[in-house]
């Protein structure tokens, strides 16, 4: 077992160059719903030990990733992200530990207190990898992150500026593909594009072009000024399109700078606001145009389509991509079948979802008799309940999420099935799965599989929005002296246990009119509570939530 040449020295002294202001000082740092988020001027300290966990993880497991980004926050925030070797993100039980090494009175003695407890040896072997979006803040913090790594010895692997899901997948495919220390070091984002793009090309040529088709040539993508727009031209399937029969714009694609980053674009105010974004009225288009926004790190993604004129505007939302991707899959499934079997009853298939999912997305998939799972918010509770099943379909209503499958059990079923990996609909199905992010939920990921299904059926996107209404919802979110006081219990964290007896009073305003629900949970991205309400009408929606807001405000 090699052992750890810590230098208390040299791990202090970088500990003292990235000592926050004194406004931050005595700050205490909790790992939210994606990892540590909060302004960036708070962070220099935290990423430089974040370094310092992340290299001992990595020493334990091979591999560990870094992403730094604030997501949809506004520019002035920054976050960490934090990726275990498999691509998802941090094991829940490595949690504390980042959290504790963040808050530590005393450094040296908290790292050599982890390593002793888990029992992890050196390994200069491990690679830390590394990547951030376009804040103006991150060089500096990767550079705070880099120096906790070198601190103690293990070796970065920086990819520059990436997605999230970019950091994530490469990662994860460094996993699947066994690669040495020496493979990690040489690779590079091309991977990412050569894998999809490939993959795309060869699913593309699987569908048939129908005479009939509704599909719609025109996309407009609105990248929030993140890293998005950049990511998306290199990945040069849909900017190059005419192949794909597509004709793209990218709105928002960042080129004149950061300081618009998520300003009234991006998927999260498309989601909230229900407006379409900044600029969208310059883009010459009809009502047959399909809209597309991702969030700042491109992880987000939500369809919509309407008149930016008059702000009539349809969202296609996380919940309804889940429902259109989960029926696709079933149905290329369906078309698997011999004389013995059919490959839907062979395969575990479930859709996970938060308290947040619009109830009538629900609805849709347990009248279709389809498994649904509800757990709390946040990507990494979603990813964990879809691995328990052969192919996880797990979206927020915002936008985040992705298919997730076990690839290679699938294939083994087949073949043990007397299906042949030749047939036509297995190769598709096959196909199909690899226009996934395995590892995380992934705009560009899930563009390529909506479109590859919207192509496939025909279909526009009024028609596949029609599959069921939502109830009107609304969400607001409310600043209180101290987000902490509450507390909440549930699977989907929709009940309030703590301030007590709230909950109550919560419960007897929206039971007012009938149908509806509300429930109010704290963020664990920003320093609020959100109130989210759904009823029969949005008028009834808005007055649950204004009322729950107005109790709070005037008590919390
Ligand atoms: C209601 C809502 O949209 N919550 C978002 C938001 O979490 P909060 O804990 O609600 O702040 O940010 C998370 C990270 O991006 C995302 O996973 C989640 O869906
Ligand atoms: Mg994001």
């Amino acid at each position: 077992m090699e052992s750890w040449n810590l230098n208390a020295e040299v791990i202090n002294q970088g500990d003292t160059t990235h000592a926050p202001t004194d406004k931050y000082k005595d700050t205490v740092f909790s790992y939210g719903t994606a990892g540590f988020r909060t302004d960036a001027d708070a962070l220099d300290r935290v990423c430089y030990r974040v370094g310092i966990v992340a290299a001992i993880r990595a020493s334990e497991t091979g591999a560990a990733g870094v992403m730094i980004t604030a997501s949809h926050n506004p520019l002035k925030d920054n976050g960490v992200k934090i990726i275990d070797k498999n691509g998802a993100m941090v094991t829940q039980s490595w949690e504390d530990p980042f959290t504790n090494g963040v808050n530590s009175s005393d450094l040296v003695q908290y790292i050599s207190d982890l390593i002793a407890e888990k029992g992890i040896a050196y390994s200069d072997k491990a690679r830390v990898c590394v990547a951030c979006d376009t804040r103006d803040s991150s060089p500096r913090l990767i550079a705070a992150l880099k120096a906790g790594i070198e601190a103690v010895g293990v070796k970065v692997k920086d990819f520059g500026e990436l997605s999230t899901p970019q950091l994530h997948f490469l990662v994860w495919f460094a996993d699947k593909e066994n690669y040495s220390p020496e493979d990690i070091d040489g690779m590079n984002e091309e991977i990412y594009y050569d894998y999809y793009k490939k993959n795309l090309q060869e699913y593309w040529a699987l569908i048939s072009r129908d005479e009939e088709s509704h599909y719609q040539s025109q996309l407009v993508v609105d990248t929030a000024n993140g890293i998005g727009g950049k990511q998306l031209k290199k990945l040069d399937i849909f900017t190059n399109s005419s192949h794909y029969g597509l004709d793209v714009t990218v709105l928002n694609d960042g080129s004149t700078g950061t300081e618009f980053l998520n300003h009234k674009c991006g998927a999260e105010c498309i989601h909230k606001d229900k407006s379409f974004p900044l600029g969208a009225e310059e883009i010459k288009t009809d009502d047959n145009t399909k809209w597309v926004s991702f969030d700042g790190d491109a992880d987000r993604i939500v369809y919509y389509y309407g008149n930016p004129s008059t702000q009539d505007l349809n969202v296609i939302d996380g919940d309804k991509i889940a429902i259109l991707l989960g029926d696709y899959i079933k149905s290329l499934m369906n078309n698997i079948t011999n004389d013995k079997t059919s490959l839907s009853e062979l395969i575990t298939f479930v859709v996970v979802q938060t308290g947040y999912a619009n109830s009538a997305a629900t609805k849709y998939l347990t009248d279709k008799g389809v498994k649904v799972e509800r757990v709390p918010t946040g990507v990494k509770y979603l990813h964990h309940r879809a691995e328990q099943y052969d192919i996880g379909v797990y979206f927020e209503a915002n936008g985040h999420g992705t298919v997730i499958s076990k690839y290679q059990k699938i294939v083994k079923i087949l073949q043990d099935n007397d299906f042949s990996l030749d047939d036509a609909h297995v190769n598709k199905f096959l196909k199909f799965l690899l226009l996934t992010n395995e590892a995380v939920g992934d705009a560009l990921a899930t563009l390529l599989m909506v479109e590859a299904f919207l192509k496939d059926s025909g279909k526009n996107t009024k028609e596949v929005n029609e599959i069921y209404s939502d109830l009107p919802s609304r969400m607001l979110k409310l600043a209180v002296k101290d987000r902490s006081q509450f507390k909440t219990h549930h699977e989907d964290e929709t009940l309030l246990l703590q301030p007590e007896g709230l909950q109550d009073r919560i419960v007897e305003i929206f039971s007012k009119v009938e149908g509806s629900r509300a429930f109010v949970r704290p963020s664990g991205t920003e320093d609020v509570v959100r109130i989210y309400a759904e009823a029969p009408t949005l008028e009834d929606a808005d007055k649950i939530a204004d009322e729950i807001n107005d109790m709070l405000a005037k008590e919390f």
